[in-house]
């Protein structure tokens, strides 16, 4: 790989004797992973080799899944970089949590850090640019979790919403990527000697934002995918100084080395971070730390007892289809309080009436969608038939594989010798839910959302 002069000249003076064996090892391969998702029914019974498990990351593998698998698809399998994965692993988000991922698109930490909260809690997955918060939400629709909001936002408006309101923050941050340099042969080029520092200025911007909405003893987890000091062990060290905060220890486990202090102030509580450095560890370079804020949190959002302007809430009519739905479809993970259900143009969806308000927030999914009203009538959602696992065995119909692959593509399903009834049924194949299928007489019509079709 051709690397700038002036990166080489940097990391043989910070490194010394282990530059030429850093240098050399970014142009080797990395190994690949992907982690199980254990919000789904059946979650090991995948068609992937799972004896290399990663010892860091909770259900997480080291191989190769395809996008255009069965798994992939019903949302059992998350591809990820094996650094990736330790940075949701050491948020440890537990159910119940109310966790911020502020900077979320494509969602690797989203979708770890939903499969933690296992349904209880909240979670706000933030990205601020849109094009990669519709990512983001396709990404995190498969995963199937009940307690998650995607908002597109700027920090500092989401921080206007969410005063001292979350138990843990995860910012990885956006940086010069060096530690993407591998995987990425082109993100070379986008490197300049001046980037570091500018991303060093927009590091602590996010931040900033991010602390506003930190509870009294919550956590904050920083990372980036960077080597550089001015975006890692620099960083920490300006939020030690700017705020009540203190690094938490972060398990090493073998190849992980200790942050440096002296690429910083010299704080010797530095080592308390991660450095995942290429000719150490098997996955991508990455920086993490681990922080616990004793401070007073900037002051406590409260859910307002009136709201100044009333959104639409579901009427009579959609109620009463809602709920014929849920009387034909019968399964316990369909029993959300009416309270709990929110319309939004002619989408339905759950909504935790304990949830704050985020009407003044731009965000592409309020919570998990249900479905569409049309004219009198109602149609589940392609995020619902991700989101229930297990429903009446009169409400499912089991495919073939192939016919998997011809729904998902976009075709329609003749059931040969059908004696079911017209109606919504749950489609599974290999025992995973995933779509919705209309049947009419004997032929299950395609609503899989046209946007996410493929070959198989
Ligand atoms: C390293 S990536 C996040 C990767 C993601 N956490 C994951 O695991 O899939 C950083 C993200 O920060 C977003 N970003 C860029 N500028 C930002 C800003 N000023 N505030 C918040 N996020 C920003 C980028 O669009 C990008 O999606």
């Amino acid at each position: 790989m051709d690397l700038p002069k002036e990166f080489i000249e940097k990391y043989q003076k910070l490194l010394g004797d282990e530059a030429e064996a850093f240098l050399a090892s970014l142009d080797e391969k990395s190994v690949i992973g992907f982690r199980l998702n254990p919000l789904k029914r059946h979650y090991k019974d995948v068609d992937y080799d799972l004896t290399a498990s990663v010892p860091f990351a909770q259900d997480g593998f080291i191989g190769k899944v395809s996008g255009r698998s069965l798994e992939h698809q019903a949302g059992y399998v998350y591809s990820q970089d094996l650094s990736a994965m330790y940075v949701a692993a050491v948020a440890n988000a537990q159910p119940g949590d109310k966790v911020l991922d502020l900077c979320a698109a494509p969602g690797g930490k989203s979708t770890q850090l939903a499969e933690q909260l296992n349904n209880q809690g909240l979670l706000v997955s933030n990205e601020i640019n849109t094009k990669r918060a519709k990512i983001l939400a396709e990404n995190m629709e498969r995963i199937g979790a009940k307690n998650v909001i995607i908002t597109n936002e700027s920090p500092d408006n989401l921080a206007k919403v969410f005063k001292g309101y979350f138990d843990k923050i995860v910012v990885d941050a956006p940086c010069s990527g060096e530690g993407m340099f591998r995987k990425d042969h082109s993100a070379v080029k986008y490197w300049h000697k001046d980037y570091p520092a500018e991303c060093a200025h927009r590091q602590k911007l996010i931040l900033e934002e991010a602390m506003k909405m930190l509870k009294t003893g919550g956590e904050l987890v920083y990372s980036t995918c960077t080597f550089a000091p001015e975006e890692d062990e620099q960083i920490v060290a300006w939020l030690l100084e700017n705020y009540d905060l203190t690094l938490e220890p972060i398990t090493k486990y073998d190849g992980m080395d200790s942050g440096r202090p002296e690429f910083a102030d010299g704080n010797e509580d530095l080592t308390k971070t991660i450095r995942l450095m290429p000719h150490h560890f098997e996955g991508e370079g990455q920086f993490l730390a681990k922080l616990k804020f004793n401070g007073e949190a900037v002051s406590v959002a409260k859910k307002k007892a009136k709201k100044k302007k009333k959104s639409k809430t579901i009427s009579a009519d959609e109620l009463d289809l809602w709920h014929k739905f849920v009387s034909d479809f019968s399964s316990q993970e369909l029993n959300f309080a009416d309270q709990d259900l929110r319309i939004n143009g002619d989408y339905l969806y759950y909504y935790n009436k304990d949830w704050l308000d985020i009407n003044k927030l731009k965000y592409v999914r309020p919570g998990l969608m249900l479905g569409t009203f049309k004219k009198n009538r109602f149609e589940p959602s392609y995020a619902l038939a991700l989101a229930v696992q297990e429903a009446a065995e009169e409400n499912v119909i089991e495919l073939s594989k192939d016919q998997w692959a011809e729904y998902v593509a976009g075709n329609i399903i003749f059931l040969s010798g059908n004696t079911r009834k017209n109606g919504w049924y749950l489609l599974r194949c290999e025992e995973k839910n995933f779509a919705f299928g209309k049947l009419v007489n004997g032929t299950i019509k395609n609503f899989f959302p046209k946007g996410l079709r493929f070959q198989a």
